[in-house]
């Protein structure tokens, strides 16, 4: 069958679906994760989609050795980075030792980290710039809670924490895809990655509509373009977070702006992530 094109293929983004597996799965447990992953999405799917995990910190070794020694295409990438480059920050990773693991990816600002470990607006745009700093692509998250959903002030509750978590970079580092690559084919995206996840739809079984992400996830490509310039604003992928399962991802894939999906739950099922892959692959 003809393969449909995605509107982010249109655009010249590559889809990218990325497993953020939390606090889950011992190192021996990401091995066979990602094995499976590997044998059941096929070349062409692969090319067509970045797949990505982002395991705990203790699994990136093993992850990094299996990517590497058995040539796959699967990426991968942290949850977290320190703000500092080293140094006395007990229990913290620096972007060096992630750049060290070949990481491509790390997650910033996530709901959970700011909601569990108190980092606020000024925190993330440091570990934005730590992330660029060692050549780390930043999947940067943004996202309202129910109250202000409620409110009906998301929109500009989101593109307010991008303007914070963003202070101080250029176009260029926008564009620039990240020099630590190293963990299986690089996308097409520039060098920051947005996640729009809603809180009030993380770990809930409550999805947002198609066009509740597509809302978003268009008017951080608005902002991006007042800030940065229509061009790169164009290669910046925007993935939509929360909840997302097989069953709805063809809908919140449909959006012409949502270029991919930050998936928790849901990626630590094989079958339910080949599952997503497949679809953003397939853009059907
Ligand atoms: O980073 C992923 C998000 O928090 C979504 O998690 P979820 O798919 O389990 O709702």
């Amino acid at each position: 069958m003809a393969r449909k094109t995605t509107p982010a293929r249109r655009e010249g983004r590559r889809p990218l679906i990325a497993g953020n597996w939390k606090m889950n799965l011992t190192h021996l447990e990401a091995i066979g994760l990602v094995q499976k992953l590997a044998f059941s999405l096929k070349e062409p799917e692969l090319e067509a989609a970045e797949v990505v995990v982002l395991p705990p910190f203790t699994a990136l070794r093993s992850v990094q050795t299996l990517v590497t020694g058995d040539k796959l295409e699967v990426g991968y990438g942290a949850q977290d980075l320190s703000a500092h480059d080293s140094g006395a920050y007990t229990g913290e990773v620096s972007g060096a030792m992630l750049a060290a693991l070949a990481c491509r990816y790390v997650v910033v600002g996530h709901s959970e980290r700011r909601a569990l470990h108190g980092e606020d607006d000024a925190v993330v745009a440091s570990k934005v710039q730590a992330a660029l700093r060692h050549g780390l692509v930043p999947i940067l998250c943004v996202g309202e809670g129910l109250d202000v959903r409620r409110a009906g002030t998301h929109v500009s509750h989101c593109t307010t924490q991008l303007d914070a978590a963003l202070e101080g970079l250029t176009a260029e580092q926008l564009l620039a895809p990240g020099d630590g690559a190293g963990s299986g084919g690089a996308g097409s995206g520039g060098g920051v990655v947005i996640a729009y996840e809603p809180v009030w739809a993380i770990g809930t079984g409550e999805v947002a509509t198609p066009e509740d992400a597509q809302e978003v996830c268009g008017a951080i490509r608005s902002r991006l373009a007042e800030r940065f310039g229509p061009e790169a604003a164009a290669v910046v992928r925007i993935l939509y977070g929360g909840s997302v399962k097989a069953a709805n991802t063809v809908g919140i894939l449909a959006g012409p702006d949502v270029d991919g999906a930050l998936v928790g739950g849901a990626s630590l099922d094989a079958d339910e992530f080949v599952q997503i892959c497949r679809t953003a692959a397939d853009g059907s």
